[in-house]
């Protein structure tokens, strides 16, 4: 084994998925070839690397590196070279030169326990000597980070997430817990952190791991929607991930249930387990919607019939009975839910409730579950609207691992009356979040089509809510008659009721293409975006047109559907920049999708000069530019906000040619183009297809077989759930009796 030592000069390639390197190290005055594993680094940096001396055949001796370590260089010129890489902020040559110069061989001691000192240098302040001091020190922590988790077979881009996440607190956390990397961490499943673990001398049957493990598979049921999991399928699952008999596993869930740990529930005669923050969430929801429907409001003396009649004279409509109860039902009871489908009236009725609670001069609040339906929800009704974590001012912790709400208990939201749209679309703990900053006397109304998908997140709170029949409801059932001249509103309801759509009238805008191979439907997606839409309507493909699509895989699949429309409409050129990221390149003009909600990412706002923060998972833009040197990427989000994002957070974003259903969950499109073919049976179902196709204002095309729409249409079982919320909400209502 051959050990060097010596100062980066040059890096001739780095593949940032897997690491591969091949530099130049500077061994006093030998150039020596290195190739490896190593993470990003930059000409300049002084390192050890042990490793094989090999001949490759053409490019000669190479040493194969088998382990490295960032040093810290210790002769004054090494320092000097280091400083000037380019590697600390606010230091270039010149600086380096100046500082070496003063300082000499205390310079690295000075940047890291003495900044203050940085300014006995000409040309550096206060505010510079701050901000070169937390540049070196976040890179030796990065750099001793990368190192440790290396050893754990973890690639350099990912031990930066973990910084990301932990900051200075990562190989501590780590060591005392591999495990809530889990948690914290996307990208690191069970598998990884146990490979940590075990590596790190956790032994296979100690509690530490196998609770680890079961709590792991309890969390996992959110992912699939549900509140709990049952014993026998908890304890069978946990058994075969943690390699362990099913005793064991089940001894082990005993204690946790006796630690406090999960919480063990009888529904329906069977043994289940919940996470601790799914339980409370679902008790407090329940015990807090039947508090706020149980309390009476003061209602002012206002003659509801009289302002609803005024109303009806000056938009020119009549509203039908349904519409009448959903607008007296608002005005008078503490929470209610507002359902129907497309086309029944829901914007319509809140439209009139806010002219009554103004005329009240009531403070009104509008909110929505995601960034788009607020936008939408502001345009219907001409008043901002916010999404709901905004407003209840949602952030971070100190050490930023848990999520904040301002709003709460103790700080509730000061309204009178707030409304809510795109109800179903809010999983349990949000509605957590909201109904813990409502207090008693704010009104409460949730607007929200039943039939849509439900929340991403666990729960299926509105229906359950709903269903326990302890809330003022009206559902609004028929569709008005400039929705009924729209198929895309006729065939959502047709839909709904179990009924095949009707297609391809002549000036209409509901079609279905006909393909039988995956092949084809992919060629006609093609087709119908580059140019049948466009001949047809001057449907432009960047501004009008969405491929949304049920699932992530398979020839009709968001992967493969972004790749083929990315090569058509912004095939690689010369001209345009790129960046592959994850395996997924990146390029100037791509269309791509926010799919967090980032409340602290910087914006301009184009039109207005206007500056601000925030963008929500779900938002659409282009890519404007790729800088390299700079290593961010500039977006222009469909609303004209540019955002600026940095190479690492370029994971908040997907290419969005095509979106999952999922994601295009509360966003509307001018046309919406949808495969129906072939795929996991969970995912071909009704409530699924019904959400797409409503997503549609102008244009729906469907492309597939009719045996899959058919099967879609009928099969109704899948989004069954498993939530205790109904009952719960039922039992606090008898206790309140
Ligand atoms: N009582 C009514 N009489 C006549 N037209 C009505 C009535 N109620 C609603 N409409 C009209 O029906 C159309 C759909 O109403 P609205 O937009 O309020 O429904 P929605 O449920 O919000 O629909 P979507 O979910 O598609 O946005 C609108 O053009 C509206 O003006």
């Amino acid at each position: 084994m051959e050990k060097l030592s010596g100062y980066i000069e040059n890096v001739i390639y780095h593949n940032e998925q897997n690491n591969f390197t091949v530099m130049e190290l500077d061994c006093g005055g030998n150039l020596v070839t290195v190739t490896g594993s190593f993470p990003t680094l930059n000409p300049g940096e002084y390192i050890t690397v042990k490793g094989a001396w090999s001949e490759h055949p053409s490019f000669g001796v190479q040493l194969k590196a088998h382990s490295f370590k960032v040093e810290i260089p210790e002769t004054v010129a090494g320092m000097e070279k280091y400083l000037a890489s380019g590697l600390i902020t606010g230091i270039g040559e010149k600086k380096a030169r100046l500082l070496v110069e003063r300082f000499k061989e205390d310079v690295l001691d000075i940047i890291r326990y003495n900044p203050d000192r940085l300014t006995e240098v000409e040309g550096i302040g206060k505010k510079t000597a701050s901000m070169i001091s937390e540049s070196f020190n976040e890179h030796r922590e990065v750099m001793d980070i990368i190192m440790f988790l290396g050893e754990y077979g973890i690639s350099s881009s990912m031990a930066m997430r973990v910084y990301k996440v932990y900051r200075d607190n990562t190989i501590s956390v780590i060591k005392e817990n591999p495990y809530k990397l889990i948690r914290d961490v996307p990208g690191i499943g069970f598998k990884l952190a146990d490979e940590i673990a075990m590596s790190m001398g956790v032994e296979q049957f100690s509690p530490f791991r196998v609770m680890a493990g079961i709590k792991h598979m309890l969390q996992s049921c959110y992912n699939d929607g549900n509140m709990y999991m049952e014993e026998e399928e908890l304890v069978y699952k946990s058994a075969s991930v943690l390699d362990i008999s099913e005793d064991l596993a089940y001894d082990n869930v005993e204690d946790l249930v006796l630690q406090g740990d999960i919480k063990l529930e009888t529904i329906e005669d069977k043994r289940v387990y919940y996470t601790i923050p799914l339980f409370k969430a679902e008790e407090s929801v329940a015990e807090m919607t039947v508090r706020i429907s149980r309390h009476r409001y003061e209602n002012e003396i206002i003659n509801v019939d009289k302002i609803i009649s005024s109303y009806e004279r000056q938009n020119d409509i009549e509203l039908d009975e349904a519409q009448k109860n959903a607008v007296k039902a608002a005005v008078e009871n503490g929470v209610v839910i507002i359902t129907g489908g497309p086309g029944t009236g829901k914007t319509t009725i809140i439209k009139c409730i806010l002219e009554i609670f103004q005329q009240l001069d009531y403070d009104i609040a509008l909110a929505a579950p995601t960034g788009r339906a607020a936008k939408r929800m502001s345009e219907a009704t001409g008043f901002e609207a916010k999404t709901i974590h905004r407003m209840l001012e949602f952030g971070y912790s100190e050490n930023e691992a848990e999520q904040t709400f301002d709003k709460n208990e103790e700080n509730p939201l000061e309204y009178d009356v707030v409304i809510v749209d795109e109800a179903s679309m809010i999983d349990i703990l949000l509605m957590n979040h909201l109904l813990k900053a409502i207090r008693l006397g704010t009104r409460l109304i949730l607007v929200g089509d039943i039939n849509q998908l439900p929340s991403v997140g666990p729960g299926n709170v509105l229906k359950d809510i709903i269903d326990s029949n302890q809330v003022s409801l009206v559902v609004l059932n028929k569709i008005f008659r400039q929705a009924q001249e729209s198929m895309i509103v006729v065939n959502a309801h047709k839909i709904n009721n179990g009924e095949m759509p009707m297609v391809n009238d002549k000036e209409k805008d509901f079609y279905f293409i006909n393909c039988n191979t995956g092949e084809k439907v992919r060629k006609t997606i093609l087709d119908i975006c580059t140019h049948r839409l466009k001949n047809y309507n001057g449907y432009d493909f960047f501004e009008d047109i969405q491929v949304v699509t049920p699932m992530k895989k398979g020839a009709a699949g968001i992967n493969e559907l972004n790749k083929l429309l990315q090569l058509n409409l912004n095939p690689p050129s010369p001209d345009k920049e790129e960046r592959t990221f994850m395996s997924t390149v990146y390029r100037e003009g791509d269309k791509v999708m926010q799919i967090k909600n980032n409340y602290n990412i910087e914006w301009l706002d184009l039109n207005t000069q206007e500056e601000g923060q925030g963008v929500f998972n779900g938002d659409i833009g282009i890519i404007k530019k790729i800088n390299q040197q700079g290593k961010n990427a500039t977006v222009i989000f469909d609303d004209d906000k540019q955002v600026i994002y940095s190479f690492e957070q370029m994971d908040e974003l997907i290419l969005s040619y095509a979106i999952t259903v999922h994601k295009s969950q509360g966003s509307e499109f001018k046309v919406v183009v949808m495969p129906v073919f072939q795929g996991p049976r969970m995912l071909l179902n009704r409530n699924l297809l019904y959400t797409a196709i409503t997503r549609g204002k102008e244009l729906v095309v469907l492309v597939g077989h009719r045996t899959y729409l058919k099967a879609m249409i009928e099969n109704i079982n899948t989004v069954m759930r498993k939530t205790g919320l109904r009952d719960r909400i039922r039992a606090h209502a008898i206790m309140e009796d």
